[in-house]
């Protein structure tokens, strides 16, 4: 049995632990699909561009209330799917090559890996090893409901709905989340009829609810979306699927798009063979350390973390890179670097965009913080005049007692990167006033929104 240095299980965020510090060591790095993992073949970066395509689509067709007439003349679809992936398939392609060809003390087995003792695994290729420090970074994997399954239908996953042969004329979409609406965004800008079955009241409820509620509003207003009506069964029609709703009501498109979740691989892996201790929903348990319940064994990224962001993995890839060269089981903890899951953001990438960290009011107020709170409007700053803009806005919630931000949420342009100056005051402790006062704001640009949302505090 071949005894290795250290161990990853999954080529995502696991594969950049494996830095110039390992040279001396023996790695061993398993992997069962596609070298890279979710976010570089079929996640936060393919999505990603197709939406900048949808953008401009989306910038074409609203050109007229700019004075600007323009149309679009049609849609590419194996153009923008080559430009997708005639750029990422390369790099997984490169990535593997380095592991395999140019890192000596790498060895790659290709097959689901799974624990059968402590700090042992089944490669899944015929052979078994050892190893002093295991990591376990396998992800998630898309969580089909019943409904879905015992209707026989031909169904999609974020998994390989981009790379369908040609763009279907109307979809169905299940879920209301974070993969439902940026694809909802990409193929009704892209011409597709988009249909969105929603179990309950508001679209992307995990949000604010003033947010959740506009969101709601202006996709109601594009798309043709069915809240407060679960679907009670799917059946195949022709070549695509029908959906009947709690209602009555009957759907029928030409395909579906299931994103209803996301579960952790944890269940796939043995666990239980090394006494790996996982939680109720189905994640490895960790400590601050990323140190999972089993001597030697780390684990990081969606496998153990209810954020399921690519930022997160990346976050906690590097502190177990870290702890992983300073015997992080010795007792002794002062060397090692803890994972800071305060001030954690996202963003959904959908029309308009949306992206928020720290607490919602509702979560603030049931917290017991005695809150302010403001919403300024894109309408009523300078450049979202000259964008004519009537939808966004920012609202910001601070504690009335420490004068710092609680919570900050964007819906409208830009607003991944508008938020980004608010994630750093929270995270370094600076107040909203201080924020506000302390620094020129460019006018008239576009952050001026945040300055008079600090202000409005
Ligand atoms: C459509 C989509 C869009 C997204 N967009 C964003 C975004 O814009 N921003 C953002 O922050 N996040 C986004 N995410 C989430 C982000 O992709 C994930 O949080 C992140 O990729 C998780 O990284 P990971 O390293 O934990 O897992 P992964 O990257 O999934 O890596 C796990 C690897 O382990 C392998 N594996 C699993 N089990 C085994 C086994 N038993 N043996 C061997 N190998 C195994 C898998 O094949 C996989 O390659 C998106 C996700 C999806 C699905
Ligand atoms: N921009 C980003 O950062 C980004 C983009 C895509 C995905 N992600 C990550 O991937 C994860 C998974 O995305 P997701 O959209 O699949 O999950 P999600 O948790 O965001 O949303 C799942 C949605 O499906 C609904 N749902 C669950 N079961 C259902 C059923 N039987 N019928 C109808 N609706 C049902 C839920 O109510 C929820 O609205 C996200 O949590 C997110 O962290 C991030």
């Amino acid at each position: 049995m071949t005894h290795y240095d250290l161990a990853i299980i999954g080529t995502g965020s696991g594969n950049s632990i494996i830095d110039e510090r390992y040279d001396d060591k023996r790695v061993a790095l398993l992997e069962k699909g596609t070298f890279g993992g979710t976010c570089l073949n079929v996640g936060c970066i393919p999505t990603k561009m197709y939406v900048y395509a949808a953008e401009v689509a989306r910038t074409v067709r609203t050109a007229s209330k700019y004075g600007v007439d323009a149309s679009i003349d049609g849609f590419r679809w194996n153009e923008i799917v080559d430009r997708v992936f005639g750029r990422i398939d390369p790099i997984a392609a490169g990535g593997e090559r380095y592991r395999r060809e140019g890192c000596a003390n790498v060895t790659v087995y290709d097959g689901h890996a799974r624990f059968v003792g402590e700090r042992t695994l089944d490669t899944g290729t015929g052979e078994t090893i050892t190893a002093d420090q295991i990591v376990v970074a396998a992800g998630s994997r898309p969580d089909i409901p019943r409904e879905v399954l015992d209707g026989g239908v031909r169904y999609h996953t974020s998994d390989d709905v981009m790379r369908l042969p040609k763009p279907p004329e109307s979809i169905l979409i299940l879920g209301t989340g974070f993969i439902a609406m940026e694809f909802a965004h990409v193929f009704s800008a892209l011409g597709t009829k988009v249909s969105v079955i929603a179990r309950r009241e508001r679209l992307l409820r995990h949000l604010d609810t003033d947010i959740s509620e506009r969101f709601t509003a202006l996709a109601h207003a594009k798309w043709d979306v069915h809240l407060s009506n679960p679907a009670r069964a799917f059946r195949p029609a022709g070549d695509g699927v029908e959906a009947e709703l709690s209602d009555g009501t009957v759907l029928a498109a030409d395909a579906l798009l299931v994103a209803t979740g996301r579960i952790p691989n944890g269940d796939e892996l043995g666990v239980g063979a090394a006494g790996i201790e996982v939680d109720q929903d189905g994640l490895i348990v960790v400590d601050e350390f990323q140190r999972t319940t089993s001597r030697g064994v780390f684990a990081l990224g969606d496998v153990s973390s209810p954020y399921q962001l690519k930022h997160v993995a990346n976050h906690e890839a590097r502190v177990v890179q870290h702890n992983l060269l300073h015997d992080a089981w010795s007792g002794e903890t002062s060397m090692l670097r803890r994972s800071d899951h305060r001030f954690v953001p996202s963003a959904v990438f959908t029309d308009p965009q949306i992206a928020s960290v720290g607490l919602t009011e509702e979560e603030a107020r049931a917290a017991g913080y005695d809150i302010s709170v403001k919403i300024q409007d894109y309408g009523n700053v300078a450049y979202g005049w000259a964008m004519e803009d009537t939808e966004g806005f920012c609202k910001l919630i601070a504690d009335r007692a420490t004068g710092l931000l609680l919570g900050a949420h964007i819906i409208g342009a830009q607003a991944s990167t508008l938020i980004q100056p608010l994630i750093q005051a929270m995270s370094f402790g600076l107040t909203a006033r201080e924020m506000a006062e302390g620094q020129y704001w460019i006018h008239p640009a576009l952050p001026e929104l945040v300055e008079n949302a600090l202000l409005g505090l």
